[in-house]
């Protein structure tokens, strides 16, 4: 079984995605943290995040068991991630490694912004987690200050409506709704509640 999870920033969907894996025995790959590692990879080089051939390199040497959530999950290592992941030949790149990934048994639950669309078009159920941006820079608001980092919530809001604009309108791949996605708005719901509406479409999606 493979879920295909995709959504704007901080919509919620890497929470449902790891604990959908859990529930239903798959592995998970957050494929945002691909591109984040690429992002911080040509940052500590001090390269230009242009630079799709040093992008290309440093992602086909990309370990996907080795990827650093908390060092990758800082705020302007997910601004880099969203201008790299306009480059084609990287995605390109990127998209067989996760391809890989979601091809080995017993099945997985990735999620992303193009997991529905590219990465995996024939899953098995697609879900689109959405939420009010508000509700969403509510959220990483309080995500940043619990981790004891500075958060003001209308620059977060800004940033996240500025990416989410950013990984919309780009050519290759932008973020959009699979034709045959769930969609999940989740700005009235808790973490629980959203949750329990996913296993819900995936529990029906399966036995129908
Ligand atoms: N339904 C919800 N209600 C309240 N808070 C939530 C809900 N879902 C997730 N959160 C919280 O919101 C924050 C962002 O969630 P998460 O990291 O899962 O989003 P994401 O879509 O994967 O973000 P990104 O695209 O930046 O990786 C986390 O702190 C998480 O605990
Ligand atoms: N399938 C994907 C996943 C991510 N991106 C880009 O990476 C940025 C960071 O992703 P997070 O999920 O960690 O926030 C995101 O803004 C996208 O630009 C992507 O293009 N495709």
């Amino acid at each position: 079984m493979i879920i295909a999870i995709d959504g704007p920033a901080a919509s919620g969907k890497g929470t449902l995605a790891r604990r959908l894996a859990a529930h239903f025995n798959l592995r998970h790959l957050d494929t945002g943290l691909t591109y984040r590692a690429v992002a911080a990879a040509l940052l500590a080089q001090g390269l230009p995040l242009g630079d799709e051939a040093v992008a290309i390199e440093i992602a086909s040497h990309l370990d996907l068991g080795k990827m650093d959530k908390n060092a990758l999950s800082a705020h302007e290592i997910g601004e880099a991630a969203s201008r790299v992941a306009v480059l084609g030949g990287l995605r390109e790149e990127l998209v067989r490694l996760q391809k890989e990934f979601a091809a080995s048994p017993p099945g997985a639950v990735l999620d992303g912004r193009d997991i529905g669309t590219v990465v995996c078009p024939d899953a098995t159920v697609k879900l689109f987690v959405t939420a009010s941006p508000e509700a969403r820079a509510r959220r990483r608001t309080d995500e940043m200050l619990s981790k004891g980092q500075e958060a003001d919530f209308a620059s977060v809001l800004d940033d996240l409506k500025r990416r989410d604009l950013r990984d919309s309108q780009r050519t290759v791949a932008p973020m959009r709704q699979a034709d045959d996605a769930h969609l999940l708005d989740t700005t009235e719901m808790d973490i629980e509640t959203a949750f329990r509406a996913a296993v819900d479409i995936v529990s029906r999606a399966c036995n129908a």
